[in-house]
């Protein structure tokens, strides 16, 4: 589902953020991408969902080479960025109805999307609320929702639980699991919390100065009895990156 060889991202200015990285995600795997602060995760799957062009490297992605046909790969992915897009202030089912046109279903059609993408995602009674009158979970998943409209094979998250309560987590968790169980999405998602990493993903990648330094399944990488949170910083060094401006 995502193949890409060497792929690589220099600024301008000079910052290599991403530095020939080969990643392989097969179709139906829940994927993490992890890595500290400045790493290079948002850089990637700013390139992956074609929204950054690569300086060097190649990529399929959902069956379409991203350089050639990015057309072809965007009508096949969902992309959950990390603030979100839903608007505080229209009713949020309007909101999907017009969304959904615009990808070019009739109005019925359109509806019945939106009923579907709702009750999917345990929307179903909100859809007359704006942005503003839900909670931290609800945004999260109407974020989803806007995300899946167009039935992907592959759905991009960007911390999509980054500022939850524990229970809208794994909520969300659940959420995910439904999607790759149920309509067979193939997700790839970044996040800072490895207790999420172990319980939701198939298979960690772990990103360090804009190269892959770890790969594997959690129990894999969980060698000699250490936890996740112990392997990530035995590979990541314990080093602060933000303030080091790295
Ligand atoms: N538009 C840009 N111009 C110059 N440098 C950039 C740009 N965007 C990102 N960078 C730099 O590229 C590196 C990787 O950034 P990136 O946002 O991909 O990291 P990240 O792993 O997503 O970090 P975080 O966990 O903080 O979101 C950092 O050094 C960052 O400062």
């Amino acid at each position: 589902m995502i193949k890409t060889a060497g792929l690589s991202k220099t600024f301008e200015g000079g910052v290599e953020a991403v530095k020939g990285v080969d990643i392989s995600v097969a179709a139906g795997e829940i994927v993490g991408f992890l890595g500290p602060n400045g790493a290079g995760k948002t850089t990637t799957m700013r390139m992956l969902t074609t929204l950054l062009r690569p300086t060097s490297g190649t990529a399929t992605v959902a069956g379409h080479d991203l350089l050639a046909d990015a057309r072809e790969v965007r009508r096949r992915i969902g992309y959950v960025s990390q603030s979100g897009g839903i608007s505080p202030f229209a009713p949020l089912g309007e909101e999907l109805e017009l969304q959904a046109m615009l990808y070019g279903l009739p109005r019925a059609e359109a509806g019945t999307r939106v009923s579907e993408v709702l009750a999917q995602l345990d929307l179903k009674g909100l859809e007359t609320r704006p942005g503003a009158a839900l909670s931290g979970g609800q945004s999260r998943r109407f974020d989803i929702a806007f995300g899946l409209l167009h039935r992907p094979a592959l759905l991009f998250l960007d911390e999509p639980t980054t500022g939850l309560d524990p229970q809208s987590r794994a909520n969300l968790w659940e959420h995910i699991r439904a999607l790759r169980a149920e309509h067979g999405v193939t997700v790839f998602l970044t996040t800072h919390y490895l207790d999420e990493a172990d319980a939701l993903c198939d298979r960690l990648l772990i990103i360090d100065h804009g190269r892959i330094v770890a790969e594997g399944a959690p129990a894999e990488l969980k060698t000699g009895g250490r936890t996740l949170d112990d392997v990530f910083l035995d590979i990541t060094g314990r080093s602060l990156r933000e303030e080091a401006g790295v």
